[in-house]
């Protein structure tokens, strides 16, 4: 009930006190009670709709929120009042939307530790974490906020004097679909390159993770984006389908599993609308046996367990050269014992709990599998239970070593989406690349080698979208992120990135007269 207390029914992220006390929050008190919504500037109640979700802390396992999933109507409205900000901000200049989108960044920069908190709260990542994801947030603010002055055509000479050039105009209202894992940053990373090219967005979180996009919205508003231009939707898949079948949205950037980007292709087809797909992934981790073995360890252990394990790109095959796989085995278990699981919200925790009981459930399950195929558990892979009693409820697990793994068992060829690493040993750099490559994913791929020709040749054989060389997850924003093969399209971060979100024009210009075969004789 904190929030009605504090804020006394409207409560905004900019009342100087609200902003302290979510920072100093501790688990087990946050309950979410305004509308979820954000249209025309504003939070509100959708018009109609299809249905409620619960939203839970995974820390206590208790409900912070009953979300109304948002109906057709509300989906219309919110294209509308999108539609009617595209045709303000479209008009700015690229140096006009700089300004505020690095107001934006400030705001968002000044509020991290609430921001963080709330992340903390909705989505289980530890603290340390969640503080990291937010300054990913706000540098892409700053990154395209930089780049959107520098969107320029251009100019090419034709005979006779005549020119022609080209304009990257924006596209008009995008949908931005979010997964849960990364439930703020994923917010940033799809509106701010939209923003930067004159778009609107209309985002839609996950139902688990619906909190945090609200935050990033009540900034647009206060850093000076038109009512309207940064919209959130909340619902499911039925409210997802209501957005990307809006005859007025005209591209859908998605991010979540496989069988959802497949149907979002489907409907983008039915409507000819461009689409941005970043899908899941089971990407190869490749280790040699003349690497720097601290550093590939370190490198496996941020390749398997940031966000408890939830991360799309991590590198959950770990493959290891046979003349360390011992050594390194060793140290990988020594390293991961040390892991500190607990309450998220606590400085020293670097494990926090799954996002849900059924997520849990079916990660425990993948390991169940994975034994019954004749795998080790090496270390780890139990639901845990924390000795403090209000997390009693909560959706814990340890961190699982699996060895003795082959290619073919489903622990190594399904995206499981949890802290559950499968070491395979090899011999030779052919024969990894082969069962690396030997995969529908193709996310990204890490090799640890002092090698530097191996480690560039390795990288260019890779069938991944990102290649990391001695390190692992790291994503600055100025490196576009995305799929090959059924990790889908589209790039996100990095310059490219604006291409995804723009069109371009060419503007023919006649300086003569005009030539026609139909003029009269
Ligand atoms: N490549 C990347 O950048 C990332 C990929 N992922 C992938 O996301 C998955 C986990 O996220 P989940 O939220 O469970 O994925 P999901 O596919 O179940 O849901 C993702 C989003 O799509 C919405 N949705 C579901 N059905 C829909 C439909 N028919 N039409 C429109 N929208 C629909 C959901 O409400 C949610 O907002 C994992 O497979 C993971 O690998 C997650 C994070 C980053």
């Amino acid at each position: 009930m904190f929030l009605c207390a504090v804020g006394a029914g409207v409560t905004s992220l900019f009342r100087t006190p609200w902003i302290a006390a979510v920072a100093a929050m501790s688990t087990g008190t946050f309950v979410q009670l305004e509308p979820l919504n954000y249209r025309d500037g504003a939070r509100v109640e959708p018009a109609d709709s299809c249905g409620t979700e619960k939203a839970f802390e995974p820390a206590t396992g208790r409900v912070i929120a009953t979300l109304q999933c948002s109906g057709e109507k509300e989906v219309s409205l919110a294209v509308k009042n999108a539609k009617a900000a595209f045709k303000v901000w479209s008009k700015k200049s690229g140096m006009e939307r700089c300004e505020v989108l690095l107001e934006a960044a400030r705001m968002i920069k000044e509020q991290k530790d609430a921001i963080a908190t709330m992340e903390t709260i909705n989505n289980g990542k530890s603290i340390f974490e969640a503080r990291l994801d937010v300054d990913t947030s706000w540098q892409c603010l700053e990154y395209y906020a930089g780049l959107a002055a520098s969107m320029a055509g251009e100019h090419v000479q034709l005979p006779g004097g005549s020119f022609g050039y080209t304009r990257r105009e924006p596209l008009g209202v995008c949908v931005g679909i979010g997964a849960w894992n990364y439930p703020f940053q994923i917010a940033c990373w799809k509106s701010a390159p939209a923003l930067a090219c004159g778009n609107a967005m209309i985002f839609k979180p996950s139902p688990f993770t619906p909190v945090s996009a609200l935050l990033l919205a009540e900034i647009y508003t206060k850093a000076g984006v038109p009512p309207g231009l940064f919209n959130v939707v909340q619902g499911g898949a039925a409210t997802g389908q209501f957005l990307c079948q809006h005859p007025d949205v005209a591209k859908v950037s998605f991010t979540g599993s496989v069988p959802t980007g497949v149907k979002i292709m489907e409907m983008s087809a039915k409507g000819i609308k461009p689409v941005t797909l970043e899908l899941g992934g089971k990407s190869p981790l490749i280790i040699f046996s003349d690497c720097d073995l601290e550093n590939a360890v370190k490198g496996a252990l941020l390749a398997n367990f940031l966000s408890q394990g939830q991360v799309c790109c991590n590198g959950t095959r770990v493959f290891v050269q046979q003349e360390i796989v011992d050594k390194f085995t060793e140290e990988v278990v020594k390293q991961t014992k040390k892991i500190k699981i607990g309450d998220p919200l606590l400085e020293d925790t670097r494990m926090g709990p799954l996002i849900n009981g059924p997520h849990l459930e079916r990660v425990c399950g993948f390991i169940k599998l994975a034994k019954e195929q004749g795998a080790t558990v090496l270390y780890g892979g139990e639901q845990y239970v924390p000795t403090d009693p209000k997390l009693k409820f909560g959706y814990y697990m340890t961190p699982c070593i699996l060895t003795n793994c082959s290619d073919g068992m489903t622990c190594v060829r399904e995206e499981i989406f949890g802290p559950v690493m499968s070491i395979l040993s090899f011999e030779t750099e052919a024969e990894v690349l082969e069962r690396a490559n030997d995969t529908t994913f193709g996310l990204a791929a890490g090799i640890f080698t002092r090698d530097i020709q191996r480690a560039h040749r390795v990288a260019a054989e890779l069938q991944a979208g990102t290649c990391y060389i001695n390190n692992y997850n790291v994503s600055p924003v100025e490196l576009p992120f995305g799929g090959y093969k059924k990790s889908g399209f589209g790039r996100e971060n990095g310059r490219v990135t604006l291409e995804y979100y723009s069109q371009l024009k060419t503007v023919y210009v006649e300086m003569g007269n005009v030539e026609s075969p139909f003029e009269s004789q």
